[in-house]
């Protein structure tokens, strides 16, 4: 089943470009990535499913329903971290988050101190005298606080430090054990790496990629190191499926991606010394299909 559905979505900020033709589903109990550099359109994106703002053309569905026109009521069951959290300063944060709780029908005191603990946050502090960070670890338990059964957050980790960001990312995957399904953005590609089943990569608006994690680091590419025992003419591996090639003195690398056989014809029929056949991480999926503008 299907938590999240978007078809098409576009969003226009007057002549701006924002999001354009934006299409992806995201299952029930997954955990999905949404990935891009900044500006590429994913804060747009996730504003648009929560009703924070209001799409050109298109539409999306949150548990089924659409979410302009049934916005409030499926909010209840959406946990949300923006990118940016702005707060009523002379507040305690313990206030606040009472104050947020107060939306939901249903006593969460419970969790607020479970999580308080888990991120290791003071609950008595003024909101003024937090860090950047510790702002952060607020947002974090304002999205959870209530238990929802969809949590979608925009580039979460940000300004928290690397033990704070692994305690989050535990909560989180509690969460989906318990049930939850996630959705969240970042640029940080080792963090999507390791948390997700699927991600969508976002560029200049437009869904270029969508896939399981696993199908785009071991099916799609293959990071190739040949070592030769003489300089190789360079355009010998110019061939389809060829891309990212570098060659320098008896070394030649590049990205391939087909049926690895052909490769593998071609490169036995040359002299040479070595061979390396690895997967490439994310990053370098990532920046290739960049570079390639696909
Ligand atoms: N309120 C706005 N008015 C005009 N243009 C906007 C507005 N908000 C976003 N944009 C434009 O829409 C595009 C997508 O921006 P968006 O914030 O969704 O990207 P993002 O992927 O979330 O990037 P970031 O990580 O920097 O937040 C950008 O070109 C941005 O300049």
């Amino acid at each position: 089943m299907n938590v999240i559905e978007i078809n098409n979505l576009t969003k226009n900020y007057g002549k701006e470009r924002g999001i354009i033709d934006v299409s992806f589903n995201v299952e029930e109990k997954e955990i999905f990535g949404f990935i891009g550099p900044n500006g590429a359109g994913k804060s747009t994106t996730l504003r648009t499913l929560l009703a924070l703002i209001y799409p050109t053309s298109g539409s999306a569905k949150i548990f089924g329903k659409d979410c302009i026109k049934y916005g409030p009521e499926i909010k209840k069951e959406i946990g949300y971290l923006p990118s940016e959290v702005f707060y009523y300063d002379k507040m305690k944060v313990i206030d606040l988050l009472k104050y947020s709780a107060s939306f939901y029908k249903k006593d969460c005191s419970k969790r607020i101190s479970e999580l308080a603990d888990a991120m290791d946050l003071n609950l008595n502090k003024k909101i003024d005298d937090l860090s950047f960070g510790n702002k952060k670890k607020v947002g974090i338990v304002q999205g959870l606080l209530h238990e929802p059964k969809l949590i979608i957050l925009d580039e979460p980790t940000s300004g928290l430090d690397p033990l704070m960001q692994q305690k989050f990312f535990e909560l989180l995957q509690e969460e989906n054990k318990k049930g939850a399904t996630i959705l969240f953005s970042s640029h940080i590609l080792g963090e999507v790496q390791r948390m997700c089943n699927r991600v969508a990569i976002i560029k200049e608006g437009r869904i270029i990629q969508l896939e399981k994690i696993s199908a785009l680091q071991e099916n799609n590419y293959k990071k190739i190191r040949v070592q030769t025992t003489v300089k190789l003419d360079e355009n010998y591996f110019n061939i389809d499926g060829v891309s990212n090639l570098v060659v320098s003195q008896n070394m030649i690398s590049f990205l391939f991606k087909g049926n690895i056989n052909t490769i593998m014809k071609k490169i036995s029929e040359i002299e040479i010394i070595n061979v390396w056949v690895e997967e490439p991480d994310l990053e370098e999926i990532f920046l290739h299909f960049y570079e390639k503008g696909a």
